[in-house]
């Protein structure tokens, strides 16, 4: 090709550039370079600067109606992601620069705050983010104009080694010597767990239907090992419904049973029932969600019922997931201001029941405590329905502290062949009464059973018989004072054998009673009426939750010494929560020094 040649060819792309150039020119609105960002749109911003052109733009994103999938999962914000960021205009070789704002935080929708005193509460977490948010976008602003007037007045140090290190052109230039994060409470998100910041899409790895209203879902995240001062929470559990969100708050239970784990631990290798076992043990330990379903159109329930189980046969961009169907998006965990209360206390003294009456500071029970006071605490649970989750990680709480307890004085016996005097100054009675229409309707049956009668099962240990047998005593006493069905001749036996050897280990002093009350008359599958169906672990009483069902069960509870305090709690729909709390006022149960009713909504 001739030189002439070569020159129109050239002349030809630069005039071809200039076009195009001039074109965007048009179509952008001029930004001085020193403008101030409106930082209130929620979405990332980005504001660019040419210096040494005259081109300075700033380019917000549409803001849209909806936060997107990845603002849902979005992690708190890091300041590494975000700032001044440099890059090259390859035809005019001039530099540019470019300011990158986070997103602002998305504010909770209406209802998703339930109103339950949580700390921290949504809302809380929002206006944290948006103050730690607008302090951000304030320095970076302040960081990009310094950096702009720098450029212009040729001050720019680009090319020099420090600024080459800062600058990345090519991968989108992070600012990366710094990581400051905006993380501004102590509560920490976990990597791949769930985030109490912000809501993030796990796998429903399994759905199942336990009975015509009960839906089981399993996600794809771990129960959280959430430490001992937050063994009570629930999560929040929010679905997509055109363009708006519907949030509701959900109690996780642990259905992980140690006696599983150790089975799967003590196989040697893997055959097909016994991968399948450890497959289904690993979902155990899964967090998983009961969920109570009403009758369709209910929207909760629905979106429910529309949930897939996780097909690995597609692909979704996130997760995994093939569609948002396959996913719940999960925030937590979250302690109602009950929870925390509660979960300061059984951090504190794992064997007791919480003290959680305003009127009645923990101090005073620490004292009383001291000076060995207080031996008795007994707790009495009036559930019904899906009011039995909250209870249920009550009790596997005290069980797995009080295991611990009594695993480390087993321990301490072994080693130092030190008695345990004074351990077992203080006993814990639970009754739990669970209302229910009938037996298909009760959630966690098992594991209530399993929870009555511990498992270490009856002939391990000296330490298993001795819990048997409370328990069973237990079972004499309320068989006497409320001619519950009959205790077999050989349950009978064995508490009285077991009651002559003396107990060389008496600290686990937990007592859970269970009674079932059943709206249905008889049971659909045996045609037997309910009563007959009782057994040592649980009573199953027919019809509805009446006074003097509750007498019987609190009449051990009547005359209080001072030693002995009595915690009642109640958990159901409004309406049995009132009609309980009628029956217990018309009982005389108040709340007093002595006794403490909880109402649970
Ligand atoms: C901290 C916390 C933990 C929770 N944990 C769980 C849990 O583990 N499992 C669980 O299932 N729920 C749990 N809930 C309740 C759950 O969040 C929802 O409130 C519940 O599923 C009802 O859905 P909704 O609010 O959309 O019902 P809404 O339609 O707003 O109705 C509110 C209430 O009215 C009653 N109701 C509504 N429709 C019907 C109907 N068709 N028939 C009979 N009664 C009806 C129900 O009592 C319902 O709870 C929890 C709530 C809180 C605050």
């Amino acid at each position: 090709m001739s030189n002439s040649a070569v020159a129109k060819w050239l002349e030809e792309i630069a005039a071809a550039k200039a076009k195009a150039q001039s074109k965007a020119s048009h179509t952008q609105q001029p930004h001085p370079s020193n403008a101030t960002v409106d930082i209130s749109a929620n979405s990332d911003q980005t504001i660019t600067a040419g210096i040494g052109s005259s081109n300075a733009y700033i380019q917000p994103n549409p803001p849209s109606l909806l936060p997107t999938s990845s603002q849902l999962q979005r992690k708190p914000i890091s300041r590494s992601q975000y700032g001044t960021v440099a890059s090259f205009d390859i035809k005019t070789r001039k530099k540019l620069l470019r300011l990158v704002l986070p997103p602002e935080p998305i504010k909770p929708a209406p209802g998703e705050c339930c109103s339950n005193d949580c700390d921290p509460c949504v809302n809380t977490i929002y206006w944290q983010d948006l103050v730690a948010h607008r302090e951000l976008c304030k320095r970076l602003t302040l960081e990009y104009e310094a950096a702009c007037l720098a450029l212009a007045s040729g001050e720019d140090s680009a090319g020099s080694e420090e600024q080459q290190t800062r600058l990345d052109a090519n991968t989108g230039g992070k600012i990366d010597d710094e990581n400051e994060t905006l993380d501004l409470d102590q509560v920490q998100d976990d990597e791949n767990g769930l985030s109490i910041r912000s809501y993030k899409p796990f796998k429903v790895l399994k759905k199942r239907y336990l009975s015509e209203n009960t839906l089981q879902v399993v996600c794809d995240v771990a129960y959280p090992k959430v430490p001992r001062d937050m063994a009570l929470f629930h999560v929040l559990i929010r679905f997509r419904r055109g363009d708006q969100f519907v949030t509701k708050a959900f109690t996780p239970v642990d259905m992980s049973r140690s006696s599983d784990a150790e089975e799967i631990e003590s196989k040697v290798s893997g055959s097909g029932l016994e991968a399948e076992a450890e497959a289904e043990s690993s979902l155990s330990r899964k967090l998983i969600f009961l969920v109570k379903l009403y009758p369709s159109p209910h929207a909760t329930s629905d979106m429910f019922r529309a949930l897939e189980e996780y097909s690995s046969t597609t692909q979704h961009h996130e997760t995994g997931a093939s569609n948002e169907n396959e996913v719940l998006f999960l925030r937590g965990p979250i302690q109602t201001g009950r929870d925390i209360l509660w979960n300061s206390e059984i951090a504190q003294n794992p064997g007791l029941a919480p003290a959680v009456m305003p009127n009645r500071p923990m101090k005073s029970r620490d004292r009383d405590l001291e000076s060995n006071k207080m031996k008795q605490e007994r707790i009495v649970m009036i559930a019904a329905g899906s009011g039995i989750t909250p209870m249920y990680q009550f009790l596997r709480a005290i069980h797995q502290y009080q295991e611990q307890k009594h695993e480390q004085l087993e321990r301490e016996q072994r080693v130092y062949n030190r008695g345990n005097e004074g351990e077992d100054q203080v006993v814990q009675e639970v009754d739990l009464i669970y209302c229910n229409r009938t037996t298909s309707d009760i959630w966690l049956r098992q594991e209530l059973q399993e929870l009555c009668s511990g498992p270490d099962g009856p002939h391990d240990s000296v330490a298993s018989d001795t819990h048997i047998m409370e328990d069973l005593l237990a079972m004499d006493t309320l068989n006497t004072n409320m001619s519950w069905g009959t205790q077999t001749e050989t349950e009978s036996t064995l508490a009285k054998s077991l009651s002559g050897t003396g107990s060389r280990l008496r600290t686990r002093r937990r007592r859970v009673r269970v009674q079932h009350v059943l709206s249905s008359l008889e049971d659909h599958h045996s045609h037997r009426p309910y009563h007959d169906l009782s057994t040592v672990q649980e009573r199953i009483h027919a019809g509805r939750i009446t006074r003097d069902l509750l007498r019987d069960t609190l009449q051990q509870n009547m005359d209080l010494t001072e030693n002995e305090r009595l915690q009642i709690l109640v958990c159901g729909p409004p309406l049995f929560n009132a009609d309980v709390s009628r029956m217990l006022s018309q009982l005389g149960f108040q709340d007093s020094k002595s006794c403490e009713i909880h109402i649970l909504e």
